[in-house]
């Protein structure tokens, strides 16, 4: 519906609806994962930053993990690298790791701290490296979607979060400042690690004891067989989901992130579609939920 459509009477109901929502998220941590299909176009961009000053100024405290795969694809592409997934994860040989450090904690990262500033927020930007927030390990084995047996890989200079440091963090987002983090990580002796940002966002939520992870991506939540939404379920809904081979590729991933934030203490995840305008306003703060919420 156009802009002009809507009465004053429907804008004010809106309005009011977000009272008791406020009230239920008052103080409380919301972590953002803004995945790079998400990021489309800058309008799009304008508006996420919107709504995370709108949170910031109505009492949340925002923190945004962003991704930027599709960015370093393009870049990897323009300097001739070739590049590989298996399993979702980029396979990270030195050089890659030069351009997604460069991709991630540069352009991308200082491109959402400026959208946010320019809607009149006060963005920090940040990489897991920055005062020894996240400790990388280096990811040396991954379950096979299809078989479910652990397989042994190398991935180059592929890492998980082993620890997370919440100092930083805690510093940032109690103040009117708004962390803005690139997932890249140091390992204990100082190596750099390209992590996935669905599993960046889901350890640094379940350190935060986040009362919402949202991951942004370019669908509309996780679909059933018949393509429907499937608008809540459970941890254990979700493992069944995944062995029946409902959810599959680039999901599993995100599904696992879900199960794992759950488990270390976050309250609900939200799958949702960034590509929808104010999708982080929609669900958060209007009775209209956007994606699948998966709770425990
Ligand atoms: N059951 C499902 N519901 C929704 N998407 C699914 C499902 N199973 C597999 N997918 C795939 O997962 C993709 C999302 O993962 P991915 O491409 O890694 O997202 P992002 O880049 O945002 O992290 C979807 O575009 C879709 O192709
Ligand atoms: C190890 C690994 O695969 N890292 C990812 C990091 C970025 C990311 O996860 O970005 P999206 O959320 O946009 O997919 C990569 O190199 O693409």
């Amino acid at each position: 519906m156009a802009d002009k459509e809507i009465s004053a009477h429907d804008r004010a109901r809106v309005l009011a609806e977000a009272l008791p929502q406020l009230q239920r998220y008052d103080d409380a941590t919301i972590v953002v994962k803004y995945g790079g299909h998400a990021m489309g176009d800058e309008h799009l961009l304008r508006q996420f930053a919107r709504d995370i000053v709108m949170l910031k100024i109505s009492g949340l405290h925002p923190i945004v993990v962003h991704g930027g795969g599709p960015q370093i694809g393009s870049m990897l592409e323009r300097l001739n690298i070739k590049s590989e997934f298996q399993q979702g994860l980029r396979v990270t040989d030195r050089p890659t790791m030069d351009v997604v450090e460069m991709v991630l904690a540069g352009s991308i990262n200082k491109g959402i701290v400026a959208a946010i500033n320019a809607e009149g927020g006060r963005a920090v930007g940040l990489s897991g490296k920055d005062g020894g927030m996240v400790q990388a390990r280096k990811v040396t084995t991954l379950i096979n979607g299809q078989t479910g047996e652990e397989d042994v890989i190398d991935l180059g200079f592929v890492g998980e979060p082993e620890s997370v440091d919440r100092r930083v963090l805690d510093i940032v987002s109690n103040s009117d400042l708004i962390p803005v983090i690139a997932p890249i990580a140091a390992s204990r002796w100082g190596e750099t690690y390209n992590i996935n940002a669905d599993t960046f966002a889901g350890a640094i939520a379940g350190a935060m004891r986040a009362r919402r992870l949202l991951l942004l991506t370019d669908v509309p939540g996780v679909l059933d067989k018949d393509k429907n939404l499937i608008k809540q379920m459970t941890i254990d809904d979700s493992r069944k989901r995944i062995a029946d081979g409902t959810v599959s590729g680039g999901m599993i991933p995100k599904v696992q992130t879900c199960i794992e934030a759950l488990e270390r203490g976050v309250e609900g995840v939200v799958i949702l579609d960034g590509k929808v305008p104010h999708a982080v306003l929609l669900e958060l703060l209007t009775d209209h939920g956007a994606g699948s919420l998966i709770t425990r």
